[in-house]
C-alpha cells in the first residue's frame, strides 16, 4: 500500500472508531431530566416563584415526576412521585445523603460543623449520635419530661389568663418549645435565673431572622464565583446574626465553666463540653464549633417545625368542629374533665395521633425536605443526576397525590384506619414521609411527637376555641425552609375543665 493511502486509511479508521465510541457513550449516558429551557446564563432563575412548592408542583404536571431546572450555574432536580422518592431515599440513599451547603448554611453551622449541613460521613454520624443519645432518644426524653410538663402548664396558665381574648396559637407553642429546648440543652446552667428568660427572648428574635435568611434565594449560591461579592448582602446579615448567637453561647458556656463541680443535673451542653475537652471520639475530632453548631441545630430544628405543626392542626380543627368535638370527647374519656393531660396519656389518645398524622400529610412543615445532593453521578428514573446537583423532594405534592390518596385535599384523620393505610413517621412509606426518610431522616421525631401531641392535647382539652366573629380559617401558606401559615391563627379560648384550680 502507498504510504499516503495507508495514512488516509489509518485516519479514516481512527475517525470512524472515535465517532462510534462517542455515539456508544452518548447512548450509554442517560439524558438529564426534562425541564424548562430558561435563559442563557441565568437559566430559570428569573422565573422562580417564591412559593417554590406549588411552582414545582405545577412544573411537574408539565415535565413529569422528575424534572430539572438550571438555576444560574447550579443544576436543580425536583422529584414529585413516591416511586422516584423511593429510588432517591431508599435505593440510592447513601449517594444522596449529602447536602449542597449554601452560603448562609455555612455561616449558620460554624462552617458546616452541624448535623444538618455535614456530608454523609463519620463526623455527621458522630453528631447525630450525640444528639440522639444525650437529648432525643426516648430514654433521654423521659428523663426531662418534667421540663415539658412545667412549660406546658405554664403556657396553659398564660392562655387561661387571656380567656375571652384572642390568642396567637403558633406563638404560644413557639414560646413553649423554645423554653423546653433551651432548658433541656443548658437549663442546668441558668435554672432559677431570670437571665434564662432574657436569653430565650434574645434567641427567639435572632433565630426568626436566621430562619428567614436560610430560606431566601441567594445569588451567591447560584453563581458561586460571585459569592465573595455577596450581592444581596444576605451573607453579611447572616454574619451579624451569627455574631449575636455566638455571644449568647459564649455567655452560657462561660457561666457553665464557673459552675464546674457545683451542678447536680446533667444536660446536653455538659456532655458536649466534656467531649470537647477530650477532643472527640477515637475517629473524629469534636471542637467548640461543633458544640455551638449542635446547640443552634437543636433550637432551630425544633421550634418553627413543631409550632407550625400545632398551628396547622388547630386551623384544621377549627375549620371542622365535628372533628374537634370528637377529639375533645376522646380527651374527656381518657383524661376526664377534672384532671390535666399528662404525657403518659398520649399512648391512649388514638384519635389525637390520627389528627396529627393528617395534619402533617396536608401541611408538612418542611415541604421540600432539606435538599439532598448526590456525591457521585446517579441514574434515577432513566435520567442522569450529576454529582453536586441540588435535589428537591416535593413531599408536599407527594402527600397530596390523587393517584395515592382518596380526596387528597380533605382533612380526614380516620383515613388511616382503613386497611393498608396505616402510616407512621419512620419514612418507610413513600407516599407519606413528613420527617423525610433514610439516613437523613429528621433526628428529632420522638421529641416532635411528644411536644406536638402533649401541647395540642392540652389546649384542646383545657379550652373551647372560637374563631374571631365572622372569620373563617385562612389556609394560605407562606413558603420557607419551614412552611408557615401566611396569616397567623388567632382564636379565643374559654376554659372547659370542671375546676378553676386546675388552671392555677
Ligand atoms: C413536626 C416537627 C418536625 C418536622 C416535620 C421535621 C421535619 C424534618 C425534615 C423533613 C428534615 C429533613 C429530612 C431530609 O433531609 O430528608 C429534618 C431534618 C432535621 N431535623 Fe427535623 N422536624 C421536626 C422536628 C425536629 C425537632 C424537634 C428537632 C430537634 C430537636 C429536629 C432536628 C432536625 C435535624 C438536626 C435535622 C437534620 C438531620 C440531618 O441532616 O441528618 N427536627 N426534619
Amino acid at each position: 500500500m502507498e504510504p499516503t493511502t495507508f495514512l488516509y486509511t489509518f485516519l479514516l479508521t481512527t475517525f470512524l472508531i472515535y465517532t462510534a465510541l462517542l455515539l456508544l457513550r452518548r447512548r450509554r449516558t442517560p439524558p438529564l431530566p426534562p425541564g424548562p429551557t430558561g435563559l442563557p446564563l441565568v437559566g430559570s432563575l428569573p422565573f422562580l416563584d417564591p412559593s417554590l412548592h406549588t411552582y414545582f408542583t405545577d412544573l411537574s404536571k408539565k415535565y413529569g415526576p422528575i424534572f430539572s431546572l438550571q438555576l444560574g450555574s447550579k443544576l436543580a432536580v425536583v422529584i414529585s412521585s413516591s416511586s422516584l422518592a423511593h429510588a432517591v431515599l431508599r435505593e440510592h440513599d447513601n449517594t444522596f445523603a449529602n447536602r449542597d451547603v449554601t452560603e448562609t448554611g455555612r455561616l449558620f453551622s460554624y462552617g458546616g460543623n452541624d448535623i444538618l449541613w455535614s456530608p454523609n460521613g463519620p463526623t455527621w454520624r458522630m453528631l447525630r449520635r450525640i444528639c440522639v443519645h444525650e437529648m432525643l432518644s426516648p430514654q433521654s426524653l423521659d428523663a426531662v419530661s418534667s421540663i415539658r410538663q412545667q412549660e406546658t402548664r405554664s403556657t396553659m396558665h398564660h392562655i387561661h389568663a387571656s380567656s375571652g381574648n384572642q390568642v396567637d396559637i403558633g406563638a404560644e407553642m413557639f414560646l413553649n418549645v423554645m423554653n423546653v429546648v433551651t432548658n433541656t440543652m443548658w437549663g442546668a446552667t441558668l435554672e432559677g435565673d431570670e437571665e434564662r428568660e432574657s436569653v430565650g427572648m434574645d434567641f427567639k428574635e435572632v433565630v426568626a431572622n436566621i430562619t428567614d435568611l436560610l430560606g431566601r434565594p441567594n445569588v451567591s449560591d447560584f453563581f458561586p464565583a460571585l459569592a465573595r461579592f455577596d450581592l444581596q448582602g444576605i451573607q453579611s446579615k447572616m454574619a451579624v446574626l451569627m455574631d449575636r448567637v455566638d455571644s449568647i453561647f459564649e455567655r452560657i458556656i462561660e457561666r457553665r465553666s464557673c459552675d464546674e463541680g457545683k451542678r447536680t443535673k446533667k444536660d446536653l451542653l455538659e456532655f458536649m463540653l466534656r467531649m470537647e475537652r477530650e477532643g472527640g471520639d477515637s475517629k473524629t475530632p469534636f471542637t467548640m464549633s461543633h458544640v455551638k453548631a449542635l446547640l443552634i441545630d437543636m433550637f432551630t430544628g425544633a421550634t418553627d417545625t413543631t409550632s407550625t405543626a400545632v398551628e396547622w392542626a388547630m386551623a384544621e380543627l377549627l375549620n371542622k368542629p365535628d372533628i374537634l368535638k370528637k377529639l375533645q370527647d376522646e380527651l374527656d374519656q381518657i383524661v376526664g374533665k377534672d384532671k390535666l393531660v399528662e404525657e403518659s396519656h398520649l399512648s391512649q389518645l388514638h384519635f389525637l395521633s390520627l389528627v396529627i398524622k393528617e395534619t402533617l400529610r396536608l401541611h408538612p412543615p418542611v415541604p421540600l425536605l432539606v435538599p439532598h445532593c448526590p456525591s457521585s453521578p446517579c441514574t434515577i428514573g432513566g435520567y442522569l443526576i450529576p454529582e453536586g446537583t441540588r435535589v428537591f423532594i416535593n413531599v408536599w405534592a407527594i402527600q397530596r397525590d390523587p393517584s395515592k390518596w382518596t380526596d387528597p385535599l380533605e382533612f380526614k384523620p380516620e383515613r388511616y384506619l382503613q386497611q393498608g393505610l396505616q402510616r407512621d413517621f419512620g419514612g418507610k412509606d413513600f407516599d407519606y414521609f413528613p420527617f423525610g426518610s433514610g439516613r437523613r431522616i429528621c433526628v428529632g421525631i420522638a421529641m416532635a411527637e411528644r411536644m406536638v401531641g402533649y401541647f395540642l392535647a392540652t389546649i384542646v382539652h383545657s379550652f373551647d376555641w372560637k374563631l374571631p366573629e365572622g372569620k373563617d380559617v385562612d389556609f394560605s401558606e407562606k413558603f420557607g425552609i419551614v412552611m408557615k401559615k401566611a396569616i397567623p391563627l388567632v382564636a379565643t379560648p374559654t376554659p372547659r375543665l370542671s375546676k378553676n384550680e386546675l388552671y392555677n
